[in-house]
């Protein structure tokens, strides 16, 4: 009581100055007991001491960069918080994300939630394997395969895009289709392929997962419907598509934003979590959460006003039962189609647009690439490759590997808890609670499984290295029970594209010297990739 008045006598700069003494006190005390006997590990002082250490570097957009410098200076175990500890070991793979180990997601994923836990974020182990069960089949190579016609339609639509402005671009014309436009010059087209992988991507996923596509390849722009209101949307849901009433906003760019706000917002602790919503940089990404789940809440509710047989993520999501039977309920169901947005957009449009930069950094490497699709697809003159013409070439497919590694669009260490009883890691015992992750990017740069040259884009090292070494070592979907259950589409997607796209084109850098600039919030994105595009004689 007597605390209480003294603290209330004290005006704001004093309360100010004492709650800091007291967070300060607070992280010391933290250090000084360890509780999970961390001390010993290497790490940025302030790691130790403190989470805003990695909050800063997380926000600075190159996490996996600076996690990669700090395993070379230490080694294999760095600790990056006051409670995680980073392994660069490939066998930790293995032990840290492994089936039946017990360990789960951290309270990272805790900021990726929007309308309700999804697959991606969920922490619960029999909420997972319920929704996992529901969710898995409808991705098996078999289901994913009724999905190509829709994904090969848009791919269409980018060609005929790409096509137009070539033969325009030959003649010396410019104009404004797409982020940034394009110009001719040179006999070729000059554009930024990023923002034109995104709307294939979401083309593809809102199609997929909504029943429509987002039409960014028809108006050669990033927008998409959003519900004015969330609550009348879900009301509206059995209604009319006309009871919604909607804007349009600039879907790529809010999970953009959304992203590097959640992989910021989830390495801070809980407490401070509400008072860092309050500054303005937050506030920017906690909108895009809000506009997101806007998004699917209208494209769903559209769709299923459309009573459809069409074969999509949806309609087997609804068809979709848990082991007693139940479905998923409406708001569940919107959670999921949601979940399939944002794991299944900038995913694979970041990768494709990696693959076309390397491709065009590497002449030489495009010219082999280009030898094996024309032998392989041979006269056929569909602009458009089949999943079956494409499977099975082994240097689009080393192509396509060697960018996943060397470039790691997810290349984080994703953080998991030690489960009770404890964990034991490359000889190391850690106790529960402990959050343990394996940094994707830097296994990928293990000199002894990929070579000296591990900086090198340099798809033939796929028919060099150890097969065994390898499959232990890549790691673009990560391992076991939350290892990317969208992996089978992500590869005859990446397949598809990459392999129709390379036929048909020829790929330069505007500035060959310049560095392919990342960007790092969830995954890592490029921020741009200005190329000059020209039709090969196919
Ligand atoms: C090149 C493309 C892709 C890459 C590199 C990728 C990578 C990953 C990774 C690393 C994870 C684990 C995330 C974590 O543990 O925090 C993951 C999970 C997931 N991915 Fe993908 N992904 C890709 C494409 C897709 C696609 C196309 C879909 C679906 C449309 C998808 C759906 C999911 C879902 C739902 C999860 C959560 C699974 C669970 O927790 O059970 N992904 N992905």
């Amino acid at each position: 009581m007597a605390i209480a008045e003294a603290l209330l006598g004290l005006d704001w700069k004093a309360l100010l100055g004492l709650l800091f003494a007291v967070v300060v006190l607070g992280h010391i005390v933290a250090y000084v007991v360890d509780p999970h006997a961390l001390r010993a590990y290497p790490g940025p002082t302030l790691a130790k001491f403190t989470d805003l250490w990695l909050g800063r570097t997380v926000a600075l957009g190159h996490r996996s960069e600076v996690v990669h410098e700090l395993h070379q200076k230490y080694g294999t175990f760095v600790r990056i918080a006051p409670n995680h500890l980073s392994i660069a070991d490939p066998d930790a793979l293995q032990v840290v994300y492994a089936h039946g180990n017990g360990s789960l997601k951290s309270n990272f994923y805790d900021a990726f939630v929007s309308i309700q836990r999804g697959l991606f974020n969920t922490r619960s182990r029999p909420e997972h394997a319920r929704k996992r069960k529901i969710v898995s089949h409808i991705f098996s190579q078999k289901s994913v395969l009724e999905f190509e016609p829709n994904v090969r339609l848009y791919i269409g639509q980018l060609i005929g895009n790409w096509d137009r402005l070539c033969e325009a671009g030959a003649k010396g014309l410019s104009g404004n289709d797409g982020e940034g436009g394009w110009r001719g010059r040179d006999g070729r087209v000059w554009l930024d392929c990023l923002p034109w992988y995104n709307y294939l991507a979401f083309d593809i996923i809102g199609d997929l997962a909504f029943g429509s596509p987002f039409g960014m390849l028809k108006t050669c722009q990033d927008s998409a419907p959003v519900a004015v209101s969330q609550q009348d949307a879900m009301a509206a849901y059995g209604g009319k598509d006309s009871d919604i009433e909607v804007v349009h906003v600039p879907a790529v760019q809010i999970l953009n934003d959304r992203g590097v706000y959640s992989a910021s917002m989830g390495v801070l602790p809980p407490w401070m979590r509400p008072l860092a919503k309050k500054l303005p940089w937050f506030s920017k990404g906690n909108k895009a959460v809000k506009s997101l789940a806007g998004i699917a809440i209208a494209a769903v509710a559209k769709r299923l006003t459309m009573p459809t047989d069409r074969v999509d993520l949806l309609g087997k999501l609804q068809d979709g039962r848990d082991d007693e039977g139940r479905p998923m309920g409406r708001e569940e169901l919107t959670a999921e189609a949601l979940t399939q947005l944002i794991a299944g957009s900038d995913t694979t449009s970041n990768s494709s647009c990696a693959i076309t930069y390397h491709l065009a950094h590497n002449p030489h490497v495009q010219e082999k690439l280009h030898k094996e699709l024309d032998e392989a697809l041979g006269t056929d003159d569909n602009p458009v490759a089949t999943f079956e013409q494409v499977k099975k070439l082994p240097y689009l497919e080393a192509v396509i590997n060697e960018v996943l590694r060397i470039h790691s669009t997810s290349g984080i260490g994703l953080p998991r808890i030690v489960p009770e009883g404890g964990l034991t890691v490359c000889g190391r015992t850690f106790p529960e609670g402990t959050v343990l992750s394996v940094p994707t990017f830097t296994i990928h740069r293990d000199k002894e499984v990929w070579g000296e040259d591990v900086d090198a884009f340099r798809p033939e090292r796929w028919f060099e290295q150890d097969k065994n070494d390898i499959q232990r070592t890549f790691n673009p979907f990560s391992f076991g029970p939350r290892s990317c259950v969208g992996r089978n589409l992500a590869s005859m997607e990446l397949l598809i594209i990459v392999g129709s796209i390379l036929r048909r084109y020829h790929f330069v850098l505007e500035q060959p010297d310049k560095p392919f600039e990342i960007l790092e919030g969830f995954l890592r994105k490029p921020v741009e990739c200005v190329v000059g595009i020209k039709r090969r004689d196919v």
